[in-house]
């Protein structure tokens, strides 16, 4: 486990979800943030039932038993970086939005889980408004796809320069860096480059755009869980924003990719979390690229 400047091993805390399947949620976060050699801890909102067909069922954890699950962690073991998934709902949200207040920590990672690639909803519809109330204010990161993103912005976003227009909005609400994951980005709104998957960055009143190869498979559950995971644990590690995300979208396109031929259930497979982290992001690979300033291939830090 890698240690901070201090000698004390870096300790990230999933706030999240259960899937029995092991693809995504509490599972999918762990499973990263162990090959990042950070310290995963969790406190669970909620069970799923759910495979790589979808999700079967889900059983709602009450606010007063994650309140105790965050102390038992905080008060002992203590607590570097933190990373929300799957809420669920208004209590839950409330309950975590009041603890980070309390212990008052920098270093949150927001993914607003919202539905599951099968459709199914994993945070309550009324609860979007609360989620941007409390908990984006308390937010360094947020990564939402581009679903999850017009439900953030209210509006529909039909290209690539609405992700633009978007990001900003979002940022208003209170995160220092906002993400849209270009996973669910039609081919066509990359014009220049259709075969990539373009993660937009906006961070200090700039965007960056982080791309790679996309990987020609369906095998992408847990993508958006193990994304968020690799930044929270480059942050924990001490990485700046940039850096983070430069990281994470090297490690989850080798993920993607060594996924593709595995045989783990018959639908949506998992992403392969035993990828290796790579040394640094390479932008001047041959499968990954970084646009700033007005030019592919800049150095991404
Ligand atoms: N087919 C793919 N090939 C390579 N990277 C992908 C692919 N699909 C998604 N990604 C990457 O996985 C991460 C999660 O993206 P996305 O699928 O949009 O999120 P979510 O799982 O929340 O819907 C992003 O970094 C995205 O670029
Ligand atoms: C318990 C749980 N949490 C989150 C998700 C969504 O994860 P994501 O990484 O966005 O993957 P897909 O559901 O889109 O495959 C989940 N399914 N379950």
């Amino acid at each position: 486990m890698i240690r901070t400047d201090q000698g004390h091993v870096v300790r990230a805390l999933t706030i999240a979800g259960s899937d029995s399947g092991g693809g995504a949620g509490i599972q999918a976060d762990l499973k990263t943030m162990h090959q990042f050699q950070v310290y995963g801890m969790s406190v669970l909102t909620s069970l799923t039932a759910q495979n790589t067909n979808g999700v079967q069922g889900i059983y709602e954890v009450t606010p007063e038993f994650v309140r105790l699950q965050l102390e038992s962690v905080y008060t002992d073991l203590g607590i570097d970086v933190v990373k929300t998934g799957m809420l669920v709902n208004t209590k839950i949200i409330h309950t975590v939005a009041s603890f980070l207040r309390e212990i008052d920590i920098e270093k949150v990672v927001v993914d607003p889980v919202m539905v599951a690639k099968g459709g199914t909803p994993l945070l309550r519809q009324e609860s979007v408004e609360i989620l941007k109330d409390e908990l984006l204010p308390l937010a360094m990161v947020i990564t939402p796809n581009v679903v999850e993103a017009e439900e953030l912005c209210g509006y529909s976003i039909r290209d690539f320069e609405d992700c633009h227009r978007a990001a900003i909005d979002i940022a208003a609400l209170g995160p220092r860096a906002v993400i849209v994951k270009g996973g669910h980005m039609p081919p066509d709104w990359i014009k220049d480059a259709p075969n990539l998957v373009v993660d937009l960055v906006y961070v200090g009143g700039e965007f960056t755009y982080f791309a790679s190869e996309r990987v020609d498979t369906y095998k992408t559950h847990g993508t958006g869980c193990t994304f968020s995971s690799a930044i929270t644990s480059m942050l924990a590690r001490g990485a700046s924003i940039l850096e983070s995300v430069g990281m994470a979208k090297a490690f989850i396109y080798e993920a993607v990719k060594r996924a593709k031929t595995w045989d783990v259930g018959a639908g949506h497979g998992p992403t392969d979390q035993s990828a290796p982290i790579p040394a640094r992001f390479e932008p001047m690979s041959s499968a990954f690229y970084v646009f700033r300033n007005g030019r592919w291939n800049e150095e991404s830090r």
